[in-house]
């Protein structure tokens, strides 16, 4: 704490409200009238730093509130980042002037990973969302200058329409388990009309020193470029966040486009987000160059915050161009949740994550099972765990009812009397293998008239390289020397085995009852 001395607050007057401040009011209530759905029932906060803005905002709640203009009262949210030698005092400051508005007030403290103001934001984020409730509302006081420093620092940025559209007036938000929603009223009100609102209340907001020093892109903006700017057009600011507004819609129509195009490129039974996911090239090439490349960007970055940059979308659109046959290209894209490559096989670009590449480079072991010794009438079904890491499980599972047929095949019977299987030959040793496919391993699929193996098999299945040391192999071993494959599974897919119509048949039937092939993924990646 400092040893500042904190001040005794006048409380902020009901009805003192004259015409300057009507742009102010005007535009909260319009917003409250827009959002009055999402609104409903909804705990608000407000975000209060004790700047001008957000007292500004917190004040004009009150009044509205006490006139009964405004049917919430929000509970004020300080974050003390502990920056500055200040940073105390002005928790207090904000706390006392609360007080004595008999406002509700928290005070919550950051720890900032940096000094940059980047790194307060995204702490200060952190620490409110992780504070309030699911489905509450965080309100903040960003007005129209903050918009058009925004599109501006977005601009030089060379961001997409996306970018350029700046912050939106409400924006849903979630972290993964919770869901807030983050409402910015004052968008289109200017600094200008703040201050005087402020001054005209003899506010007490603190001016953080930090704002105007120029020494960080948004502050040299609001230092040197804006007034520059001013003078070739005194509406600079209002303009700019004019053109945010228009692009925000122009970014409606663009995201709803991408989203249908995506919807009928994208190979759904192979999609395992955020481990895998598979686009079809020749879908895609369906659409117009322009809706590929927006496609792709949608693409790439689903799961992720942040999008991915142009150049990589224009190395995928490349990568999906290529007429040779040389498809080892992988590009990595070091997204915010996670690092992924992205590939291609044959007309299909999949998007894997580091983690499930690593994942799918873990040995698979062999396994045997004496089906008898399964066959339980207490047991309905077995699980068998092909390969498993923190990040993902793949597992086999069978209900006893498809042992039950199986055995029936090989000339067992149901003992219904006993409601258990039994053996009518009991020296009979059924075995369910499982293993990892070997490279020389010949076997008969439905796709081709003979038994393949090794690249030829691959091709004809379609398996793309990376997916190669996940095959395996389900069997049946009969008195410990007839073997009779019945499955081919990978993590995404199976196949069916053998070497006649009528085994073939048998498979498919067990497929059908409940032979599943299952694949979990448990987090996100490593970050
Ligand atoms: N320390 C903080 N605690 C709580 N909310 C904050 C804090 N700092 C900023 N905010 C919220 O984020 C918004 C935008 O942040 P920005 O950095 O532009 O604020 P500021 O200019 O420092 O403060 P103000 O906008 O209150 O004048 C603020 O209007 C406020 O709603």
């Amino acid at each position: 704490m400092t040893s500042k001395a904190i001040r005794q607050y006048p409380i902020v007057p009901i009805l003192d409200i004259s015409s300057i401040d009507n742009q102010l009011e005007n535009t909260l209530l319009a917003s409250v009238a827009e959002y009055h759905e999402q609104l409903h029932g909804r705990r608000i906060w407000l975000a209060c730093s004790g700047g001008r803005d957000s007292l500004a905002l917190a004040a004009l709640c009150l009044q509205l509130y006490r006139q009964g203009r405004l049917p919430f009262l929000p509970q004020l949210l300080h974050v003390n980042h502990g920056l500055q030698a200040d940073s105390d005092y002005w928790a207090q400051h904000v706390a006392t002037w609360a007080q004595a508005q008999q406002m509700p007030c928290y005070i919550l403290r950051a720890t900032v990973n940096g000094h940059d103001e980047q790194a307060a934001r995204q702490a200060r984020y952190r620490v409110m969302l992780a504070y309030i409730n699911q489905d509450d509302v965080l309100l903040l006081a960003h007005h129209a200058d903050d918009q058009a420093e925004t599109v501006l620092m977005r601009l030089i940025q060379g961001a997409g329409v996306k970018g350029l559209s700046g912050m939106q007036a409400w924006r849903e938000q979630s972290n993964g388990t919770r869901r807030n929603s983050l409402w910015r009223p004052w968008l289109t009100v200017t600094r200008t009309a703040i201050t005087a609102y402020a001054e005209q209340l003899k506010l007490p907001y603190i001016d953080d020193p930090t704002n105007e020093s120029g020494d960080n892109v948004r502050s040299g903006l609001r230092r040197d470029i804006m007034p520059a700017l001013a003078t070739y057009n005194p509406n600079v600011i209002n303009n700019i966040a004019r053109s945010g507004q228009l692009l925000s819609d122009a970014q409606a129509i663009v995201h709803a486009q991408a989203e249908q195009d995506l919807q009928k490129s994208a190979v759904e039974f192979l999609s395992y987000p955020p481990a895998q996911r598979v686009l079809s090239i020749d879908e895609m090439q369906t659409l117009p160059l322009y809706r590929q490349r927006q496609l792709l960007h949608s693409w790439l970055a689903q799961d992720e915050p942040l999008p991915p940059s142009k150049q990589l979308v224009d190395d995928v659109l490349g990568l999906s161009q290529r007429h040779d046959h040389n498809h080892k290209t992988e590009l990595d894209w070091h997204a915010n949740a996670e690092t992924y490559s992205i590939r291609r096989y044959h007309q299909q670009l999949s998007r894997l994550s580091h983690s499930f590449v690593e994942w799918l480079t873990l040995p698979i072991s062999e396994q045997t099972l004496e089906l008898m010794s399964i066959i339980s009438p207490r047991k309905n079904s077995e699980t068998i765990t092909l390969r498993s890491n923190v990040y993902s499980i793949w597992q086999l599972q069978f209900t006893q009812d498809n042992i039950a047929r199986l055995l029936k095949q090989y000339h067992l019977h149901e003992d219904s009397s006993s409601n258990s299987i039994a053996l009518i030959n009991n020296e009979a040793s059924i075995i369910l293998k499982i293993a990892p496919l070997d490279r020389h391993q010949r076997v008969q699929t439905t796709f081709a008239t003979r038994p393949q193996a090794g690249k030829k098999l691959m091709q004809t299945l379609g398996i793309p390289v990376w997916l190669r040391d996940s095959l395996v192999v389900v069997s049946v071993v009969l008195n410990s020397d007839e073997e009779l494959p019945l499955l081919l599974l990978s993590p995404f897919d199976s196949w069916i085995l053998g070497f006649n119509k009528s085994e073939a048949d048998i498979t498919s039937h067990l497929l059908d009852s409940g032979f599943s092939n299952i694949l979990q993924i448990h987090q996100c990646g490593s970050n």
